[in-house]
């Protein structure tokens, strides 16, 4: 054992002889360069208890003293006032460093060749780490990065050429890796090599040192391989030990680096209050209190909250996470902030103003040649002859006064516009057609005047025809609360010819009438406000909108706010197209200058700066995406019982829609019976037919659920609904309806079956099969036909029955499911009434837990 000790300590001793001629010039130097290698092997012997005996043995010249040091000293190379103190004294400057160099080395010969960038890199990396503030690392380091200079010199330095070219000792590998060596003990060195152990490389690059280097023993690389090969074991262990101290330290190190590094972190603090609005998302919540998005996280899921970084919190839900942070928040109303304020009116200031009108009646009963004949009596034979109108709204004058016409299609135009909080209708035209009488088109016009609590002005149409009858539209009105005045109602009624173009004037002074007492006034001095009606992109003027100015007069040069778009009036034309410099009240004006389409029914208002309208803008932009993350919320079966616990809701509106008109009527009367003393329940339309968009647009506008009995609703309505997120039910049992809206009203409704819409089939032609029955080629228009999944079937909009696929076919093959865009063979149950053209609607029932 001794002697392969002493065999080891070989190597050592012959690498110092061989350093002699590699500083051949120093020869003052060539002393402490002994001393300095001896030194060497005693603090690597000192790392291990059993060799340091060894070498005193061999090595005679080892002063007693430097190896107590070393031994009771064991750290000392490490720092930089040790490792230079014990060599100052003797050794020129840059000897001492390479001491440091080799006595903080855990590894003989690095790899030379391959290691050096990666020592060098690891140095970099403690380097920057000693920069954040390591007073015992930056001792340690100024050895490393000692050594990376005197390793440049060596690679570019005469000397190391001179080494190089007699054979000596690179000082590298006396060194080899410095302080990389013993970083990389504990948390991973190369499982192969400690191993491996002495007698092979313990890495890939040292395999070259002991393997490789001639057998001559001069060079360091030599007497190190010899080492390797005799004593090598220990020589490792002794490396290992060494280097897994320094680990330890280096972990101990690295953690207070660690905390240090939080508490710099923390050097920018959480501030004392923060401002937020009544949601908010967790990272900018985070980026508010200066924390980390994953350390709320982390709070937020202590607290039984499992969010995303992206997810919204609500401000009580921020209020106590921030109060952990002993961090108060202060609730602001973003809302608030998107508010223009109005100017207030003085009654000097209020004059009369034009009312505005919409026309609505069922199809076919004269609409459009309603408005034709009002035009061309009032503006075409009137002032301006023969102009064609340009906008969806245009002015006419009767006697003195003005009216103006929205000219869109009444029933959108109107609903959509109060869906969206715009009322700007004073007053409704409803046109029956004489011959026709009362159609369900006509009730659902009422209904939705109604609701706006917009007076209802009743034309009569088509009186030139035979089969008119007046009465009978005047009897069917009454049942509807539009009693004529004649009958002792209040509800004006006129007789027209819109194709005769009789009684035109009569509707337009009864138009000025019920204006008139409806005491219609606007300020016309203070700055304009309306609401949009229209938007489009004009090639060539870019987006244009039609606007009808309520309050105000817009002028060229005002700056505005649209909906959520900021703008500045660059040009105003008319509803004849003239360009004109300003729009009193009760004007509908096109208008230049958008920077955004603002939606029909938006608010316009004109702000005292451009500044202000852009900040509004962003303001209410920002508002609008946080109002589709919170969904807005509508009235639905599953939040009713919250809403009227909220008392947000004293009233349930239901729109019933049923497949005939018995069954309507029927649901009607026994949804009405549900009313209690907290809740009202109003069927504010109740129809036959299927739910159109008419109805969803209702519904929408008054915050309405529709109820489909044996009905369903068409594509656009179900767009509509998802949208405008109406809640549409569908039963086949008017009990199971009953009950439902029942339950939801008490708070009971467990919606744990719920239906989901998988896909939507046409069928397009039909086959008999003998002993299957009818089997229908159909086309899978929406998602996907599944076999087994339960199928209704549907006939102009009406069901006609429920069932299950029994059978599903791609071709001849039997197929599992069929996506949209192919053609496939379907069967359905103990159902064989299929006809081309009906329409198949695919579903699945899931168990979907309660929603609160
Ligand atoms: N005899 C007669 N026919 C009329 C009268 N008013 C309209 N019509 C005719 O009725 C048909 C429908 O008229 P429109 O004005 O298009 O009816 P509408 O209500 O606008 O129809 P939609 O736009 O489809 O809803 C046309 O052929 C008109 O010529 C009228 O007073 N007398």
């Amino acid at each position: 054992m001794a002697e392969e000790q002493d065999k080891k300590q070989k190597p050592k001793a012959t690498l110092i002889k061989h350093r002699k001629p590699s500083a051949g010039s120093f020869s003052q130097e060539d002393r402490t360069d002994k001393n300095d290698k001896k030194k060497v092997v005693v603090v690597k012997k000192k790392t291990k208890k059993t060799v340091p005996k060894v070498v005193a043995k061999k090595e005679e010249p080892v002063p007693v003293e430097q190896e107590k040091q070393a031994v009771s000293s064991p750290q000392a190379p490490r720092t930089a006032d040790s490792g230079r103190g014990t060599g100052t004294e003797a050794r020129p400057p840059q000897r001492p460093r390479q001491n440091t160099h080799s006595q903080t080395n855990s590894r003989p010969n690095g790899p030379q060749d391959r290691r050096p960038y990666n020592r060098d890199s690891r140095d970099n990396n403690r380097d920057n780490r000693d920069n954040r503030g390591f007073q015992n690392r930056n001792s340690h380091r100024e050895g490393g990065s000692d050594q990376r200079r005197s390793f440049d010199r060596r690679q570019s330095g005469p000397d190391a050429s001179q080494q190089r070219r007699s054979g000596g000792p690179a000082p590298r590998r006396q060194g080899g890796a410095p302080s990389g060596g013993p970083r990389r003990g504990p948390s991973g060195p190369p499982p192969r090599g400690p191993r491996r152990g002495p007698g092979t490389a313990p890495q890939g690059g040292q395999r070259r040192g002991p393997g490789s280097a001639p057998a001559g023993g001069k060079s360091t690389d030599d007497s190190l391989s010899a080492g390797k090969k005799q004593g090598g074991k220990k020589f490792y262990k002794a490396k290992k030990k060494t280097a897994y101290q320094k680990s330890k330290k280096d972990d101990v190190q690295e953690k207070s680096f660690q905390i240090k590094k939080k508490q710099v972190k923390r050097a920018n603090p959480v501030p004392k209050e923060i401002e937020i609005m009544e949601v908010i998302t967790v990272s900018e919540l985070a980026r508010k209190m200066n924390l980390k998005a994953s350390e709320l996280i982390g709070k937020l899921m202590e607290m039984g909250m499992m969010v995303t970084i992206n997810q919204q919190i609500d401000a009580e839900t921020a209020e106590i996470l921030a109060s952990e942070y002993n961090c108060n928040v202060k609730i602001v109303s973003l809302y608030d902030e998107t508010l223009i304020e109005t100017e207030k009116d003085n009654d000097e200031d209020l004059r009369e103003r034009p009312p505005i009108v919409t026309v609505m009646g069922h199809v076919d009963h004269g609409k459009t040649k309603l408005l034709d004949a009002i035009r061309s009596t009032n503006v075409v034979a009137g002032e301006f002859g023969g102009i064609t109108q340009h906008i969806g709204a245009y002015k006419v004058k009767v006697r003195d006064h003005e009216v103006v016409f929205l000219d869109t299609p009444g029933h959108e135009a109107f609903t959509l516009m109060r869906a969206r909080g715009a009322q700007i209708t004073d007053i409704v035209i409803l046109v029956v057609a004489a011959n026709d009488g009362v159609m369900p088109q006509t009730i659902e016009a009422i209904h939705h005047a109604k609701e706006a609590k917009v007076p209802i002005i009743v034309a009569v149409n088509k009186v030139d025809l035979a089969d008119a009858n007046i009465d009978r539209v005047k009897q069917q009105l009454s049942e509807y609360d539009l009693i004529p005045e004649a009958w002792g109602g209040s509800t004006l009624f006129c007789e027209i010819s819109a194709l005769k173009k009789t009684g035109i004037d009569s509707l337009l002074e009864t138009v000025l009438l019920q204006a008139e007492l409806l005491e219609l006034k606007a300020n016309y001095t203070c700055r304009a406000e309306g609401k949009v009606i229209e938007s489009k992109v004009d090639h060539g003027r870019g987006i244009v909108s039609t606007v009808i100015v309520q309050r105000g007069t817009l002028r060229v040069g005002d700056a505005f706010v649209a909906g959520v778009y900021p703008g500045k009036v660059r040009a105003l034309f008319n509803d004849k197209g003239e360009k004109i410099d300003e729009a009193p009240p009760a004007t509908p004006v096109e208008i230049l200058g958008f920077t955004g389409i603002p939606d029909a029914g938006s608010p316009f208002q004109v702000t005292e700066t451009e500044r202000q309208a852009r900040q509004v803008g962003a303001k209410r932009q920002e508002l609008e995406k946080q109002g589709e993350a919170q969904n807005v919320k509508k009235i639905t079966l599953d939040n009713l019982y919250d809403s009227i616990q909220e008392g947000s809701i004293q009233e349930l509106k239901v729109v019933v829609k049923g497949d005939v008109h018995g069954s309507v009527e029927a649901l009607q009367t026994a949804l009405e019976k549900l009313s209690t003393k907290e809740i009202h329940l109003v069927v504010i339309h109740a129809a036959a037919g299927a739910i159109v968009e008419n109805d969803v647009n209702l519904a929408a506008a008054s915050n309405a659920i529709i109820v489909g009995f044996h009905v369903r609703p068409t594509p656009k309505a179900q767009m509509i609904a998802e949208r405008e997120k109406v809640d549409i039910r569908k039963y086949n049992v008017i009990y199971d309806a009953v009950e439902d809206i029942r339950s939801a009203m008490e708070g009971m409704l467990a919606p744990d079956l719920q239906e989901e819409v998988i896909g939507t089939v046409e069928v397009r032609d039909t086959f008999k099969v003998p002993k299957i029955g009818v089997i229908a080629g159909c086309y899978v228009t929406n998602g996907k036909a599944r076999r087994n999944a339960l199928v209704r079937v549907y006939r102009e909009h009406i069901e006609i029955h429920s069932g299950k696929i029994s059978s599903l076919k791609r071709f001849k093959d039997d197929a599992k499911e069929v996506d949209a865009g192919y053609e496939c063979g379907l069967g359905i149950e103990n159902f064989n009434d299929l006809k081309v053209g009906d329409t198949l609607e695919v579903y699945e029932v899931r168990e979907i837990a309660k929603k609160l």
